[in-house]
């Protein structure tokens, strides 16, 4: 049998809380606390943290971005991730924050949600120089890319340190006869960005289901940004516990009339 000359590197979570902002933002209560959602994430053992500063601040305002970057002083070793447009608020957010990583996505200022990667050659020349500042700054740079194995060594050659791939589109083929299709896709792709001697990163879409498989086929992913599903299933996987301690305030209150 053939030993592998290096261990595998086990694949990082940063926990995007993009969603819990979301549901903070309809309240001026400042429940959720986004800071403590992702202190509890941290704690859990989350690797990291991922935000999507929006330009029109529907869920992350600017004011999270700095909240967050106090708190991840307080978690040497853990990443802080902020993902967006080096076009529009993004790059302010990289020469204030300086995060561990910034993730450059070519979404529109109103998108509904990230559908797309960058495009070379035609995206290159705007974005080599934005990629180089962030370099300057310590702040370690990914790309939102397609899984296309032709387009990796142009994100290496502006200057990017990792991609990022889009996985909706995996997302989308899991459980159906597309799933293996597309898990060859993204190996390959995976398995171009290393030749190319880009680390690779992939988010959208994952979740409980999806996950493993997309570990174990796809080479070399160092990271996972994974949100509206992690989001979704710590709700769901927290109704029982609040549920009861909800009803216990009902008793505890019921107990007392009772009593007095
Ligand atoms: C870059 C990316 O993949 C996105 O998933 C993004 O961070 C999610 O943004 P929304 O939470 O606004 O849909
Ligand atoms: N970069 C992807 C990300 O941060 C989270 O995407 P999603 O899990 O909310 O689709």
């Amino acid at each position: 049998m053939t030993m592998p000359l290096h261990a595998p590197q086990r694949t990082a979570l940063s926990v995007n809380v993009n969603k819990v902002a979301l549901v903070r933002n309809t309240r001026h209560l400042g429940i959720p606390s986004v800071t403590r959602a992702a202190e509890l994430c941290l704690q859990a053992g989350a690797q990291g943290i991922t935000v999507h500063p929006r330009p029109d601040e529907r869920h992350i305002r600017s004011q999270d971005v700095f909240e967050l970057a106090a708190l991840m002083k307080a978690w040497p070793g853990r990443e802080y991730n902020i993902e967006g447009n080096p076009s529009q608020n993004l790059m302010d957010f990289i020469r204030q924050v300086r995060p561990h990583q910034a993730t450059f996505v070519p979404d529109s200022e109103d998108q509904f949600t990230s559908d797309h990667g960058w495009s070379f050659p035609q995206d290159a020349g705007r974005l080599a120089p934005l990629v180089a500042e962030c370099k300057a700054l310590g702040v370690r740079v990914s790309l939102f890319m397609d899984p296309i194995p032709e387009q990796m060594a142009a994100a290496r050659a502006v200057g990017a340190d990792r991609v990022e791939l889009y996985t909706e589109p995996y997302a989308a083929a899991w459980g159906t006869p597309r799933q293996s299709i597309e898990l060859k896709r993204y190996a390959a792709a995976a398995q171009a960005a290393l030749d190319a001697g880009l680390g690779v990163n992939a988010g959208h879409d994952l979740n409980r289901d999806n996950l493993a498989a997309f570990v174990r086929e796809v080479p070399g992913v160092l990271e996972v940004s994974i949100g509206h599903a992690l989001i979704a299933d710590a709700l769901e996987l927290g109704y029982g516990a609040t549920v009861q301690a909800y009803l216990g305030c009902i008793e505890a209150g019921f107990a007392s009339t009772s009593n007095s």
